[in-house]
């Protein structure tokens, strides 16, 4: 196999003469000839052939006329001019990519100084001591055959047989014979200074000294007859297992790139564009190559075609992974070769699994990608669809996106599994209603919460629109609106959405409802997810289908299941979840994070793990007074979505018999207000009665009541409390505005 370079004419490894030699072959000097000639092996006149040239001696012909130059092509504009120039090398600036490429080599290394270092003194010295043997047995047999000539033995026989008998003959014989006797003499010579060199070195460093000049000699003796050994046993001596997957070579990438069928294939073979391979670089768990492809492919047709690339890589499909780099061009590749298939990899850890908070507003970490980078979602102004088959991992995936929003202490969860068999019921000590079964109760409390929360979408739909244009420039319930105004995240979550859609009597309503929630609730903090097994049409109907944002599939049986989780033409597109190995456990793809699917491994949180993190939530969302409904001990249908509007009509009846004018100081607003709910109002004054009030609309006046001093006071209006209250329009369709 050879790279694209090598295949160009005169490049010096290609074994060919180069311009400046075949121009001298064809017009020039012969020392150059016969110079090219000798690098290739050629066979030349020998001394004392008849090397004389005969013939007519024509001229050379004349050079060929220079071809005129091409025009220097005009560059219009070049994309790095006006880019800064990288002072420092990749590697240094980023200390992560620097540190991973050193533990993965650092790991191999260590694994290969253990695999061998093992294996050296049962298995390599033994091999090497029979090699020794060998070897030792071929040297004798060498010098055997040294002192007795037994190289020339063939041609003294052959010129003794003509002169028998002849003094020739009996100096033929004498020359032999002294030869003999005096490499014998030589091997005496040789024997006898060993003898005096052990003497000396006994005489001068006594037994000890000779025996480590004997050891020393012995090693070195065993050493060279083990060399002289191994070079007659072709087999290594060293354990090497059997290379199942071939060597990562460019030439290798290369080849493969080229089975693609990318780009013109005639102009591939007239050499005249290429698959360029920019870098190839270590990085963490696996190899990094940048490729610029053919001119005309994209990394979209890779990606098409990752099977194709994987088999011709020989290695598993989900150890190749081919990418964009939206930074560069459509047909820049980058493409990581991973050292591990991600079923043997080690279970992910969840960054938050022992300390830490969120905020609802921002991504918070899931799990990692093919190459350990960690992958995060923003559930806020989202939808999410979670799709799989069973046992892929989707209650595990489920509960990581749920506990990530529950660590934002402010989020209120309300859970819903229709599969009965309680997994997630371990987080009912914080959430505001969790429920497990398929009972009618079960779809009717489902139905029940979903018409509370669209109640609560138009209170505060009303709410954001009463405020000031400057505190809402963007229409939605921003992180400061939710913590200025109580706007609490909501996270209402549906496992196995199918069973509550196709319910006879509730699955109609649920699924109007669960579309209104979808469409409307994203601007006012309220986040759906829905699971399920089967994302078929009856798990998810379209109309929901459509307004989902976040999909993350599992390992899917079929080219609709995965276009229906993950979006239309995804599977032609390559992003294929059918693909996933069924061995590896809550890995999945996940669409509308990023610009291009994604590939998450999520992260391992058990139930024993799950339980910790939910105590550790409850914990600070008790600190904070935030805990509700179920999580607080009250009935989950009372779910509780009013404001202080709400109670302080509550405590205030229309025709007060001591406070006749519809008016009421403050003070005593919000003593009522304590006793009507101590857990809200115990401790407020007057002032946080009339702010509370201020972000409704109502403003606090002068109030005057009964006689005598300070019977002036701060005090509220009942009219405009009622109309406060009232001020509940229908919603408005944000759906626009979000897209
Ligand atoms: N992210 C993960 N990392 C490691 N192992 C996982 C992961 N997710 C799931 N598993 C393993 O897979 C098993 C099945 O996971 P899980 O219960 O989430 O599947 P499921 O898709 O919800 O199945 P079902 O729909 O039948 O309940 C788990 O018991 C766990 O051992």
């Amino acid at each position: 196999m050879t790279t694209p370079n090598e295949h160009m004419p005169g490049t010096p490894d290609d074994g060919l003469p180069d311009d400046a030699a075949l121009s001298a072959m064809v017009y020039g000097s012969g020392h150059e000839v016969e110079a090219t000639r000798l690098d290739q092996g050629a066979t030349l006149v020998q001394p004392g052939e008849d090397n004389t040239l005969t013939g007519e001696v024509i001229d050379a012909p004349p050079a060929p006329p220079a071809e005129d130059a091409p025009p220097a092509p005009r560059v219009l504009e070049h994309r790095g001019d006006h880019e800064p120039l990288k002072v420092l090398p990749q590697w240094a600036t980023s200390p992560e990519v620097f540190l991973a490429a050193a533990k993965r080599e650092a790991t191999f290394l260590a694994s290969w100084v253990g695999h061998h270092g093992l294996r050296l003194p049962f298995v390599y010295l033994p091999k090497f001591l029979v090699r020794a043997g060998v070897g030792f047995g071929l040297c004798v047999r060498g010098l055997s055959r040294w002192v007795s000539d037994a190289e020339n033995k063939a041609t003294r026989t052959a010129l003794m047989v003509g002169v028998r008998g002849t003094s020739e003959w009996k100096t033929l014989r004498k020359e032999h014979a002294d030869g003999v006797r005096a490499r014998l003499a030589g091997l005496a010579a040789a024997g006898t200074m060993s003898g005096v060199a052990g003497v000396t070195i006994n005489t001068y460093t006594g037994a000890e000294g000779l025996t480590v000049a004997a050891i020393a000699a012995g090693t070195a003796a065993v050493t060279a007859f083990g060399i002289v050994g191994t070079k007659k046993v072709t087999k290594p001596i060293l354990d090497t297992h059997e290379e199942q997957v071939p060597k990562l070579t460019m030439d290798l990438v290369s080849d493969a790139l080229l089975t693609l069928g990318l780009g013109s294939m005639g102009e591939v073979k007239a050499g005249r564009a290429e698959n360029k391979i920019l870098r190839i670089f270590s990085t963490t768990g696996g190899v990094e190559i940048h490729v610029d492809l053919v001119p005309g492919a994209t990394t979209a047709m890779v990606i098409e075609r990752k099977d194709r690339l994987a088999s011709a890589l020989r290695r598993p499909l989900d150890t190749v992974w081919p990418e964009n780099n939206h930074k560069a061009n459509p047909g820049r590749l980058n493409l990581y070769i991973a050292d591990k298939a991600l079923s043997e990899r080690r279970a992910v850890e969840w960054k938050l699994a022992n300390k830490g908070v969120t905020n609802v507003f921002e991504p918070f970490p899931i799990g990692e990608d093919q190459r350990g980078r960690p992958v995060s979602v923003n559930l806020m102004y989202n939808n999410v669809v979670v799709g799989g088959l069973p046992g892929m991992g989707k209650t595990y995936l489920l509960r990581v996106l749920i506990l990530g929003a529950m660590l934002d202490p402010r989020t209120e969860l309300h859970i819903h599994e229709l599969k009965g068999t309680g997994d997630l019921l371990a987080l009912k000590p914080v959430a505001h209603v969790c429920q497990s079964g398929d009972d009618p109760d079960d779809f009717k409390a489902l139905r029940d919460d979903l018409r509370n929360v669209r109640e609560e979408m138009r209170r505060r739909s009303a709410f954001i629109r009463s405020l000031p244009r400057e505190e809402v420039s963007e229409s939605k319930v921003t992180d400061e609106l939710a913590n200025r105004y109580g706007l609490k995240p909501m996270l209402f979550v549906i496992d196995e959405s199918q069973l509550a859609f196709k319910d006879p009597a509730y699955g109609g309503e649920i699924a109007d409802l669960v579309e209104d929630v979808t469409r409307l609730g994203r601007a006012l903090g309220i986040i759906l997810i829905l699971a399920t097994q089967r994302p078929n049409k009856d798990a998810i109907p379209t109309a929901i289908s459509a307004l989902i944002s976040i999909r993350i599939c599992l390992r899917v049986g079929d080219q609709t299941t995965n276009d229906m989780v993950l979006g239309t033409s995804m599977y032609k597109a390559g992003h294929r979840a059918t693909d996933l190995d069924p061995e590896a456990k809550g890995v999945a793809l996940l669409a509308g994070e990023k610009a291009d699917p994604q590939l998450v491994r999520s992260a391992s949180v058990d139930g024993a793990a799950s339980d910790k993190i939910v105590e550790r939530s409850r914990v600070i969302r008790e600190a904070k007074g935030l805990l509700t409904g179920m999580a607080a001990g009250d009935i989950p249908a009372d779910l509780d979505h009013s404001t202080v509007v709400d109670h302080l009509l509550a405590v205030w009846p229309e025709n007060d018999p001591e406070w006749a004018n519809g008016k009421i100081w403050s003070d005593e607003l919000a003593a009522r207000l304590a006793e009507h709910k101590p857990t809200l109002y115990t401790g407020w004054d007057a002032a946080q009665v009339n702010a509370a009030a201020k972000r409704h609309g109502v403003t606090a006046k002068n109030v005057k009541h009964g006689t005598g001093a300070n019977n002036v006071r701060k005090g509220l209006v009942r009219a405009e409390i009622v109309k406060a209250a009232g001020d509940v329009i229908a919603l408005p369709d944000t759906t626009t505005e979000e897209d």
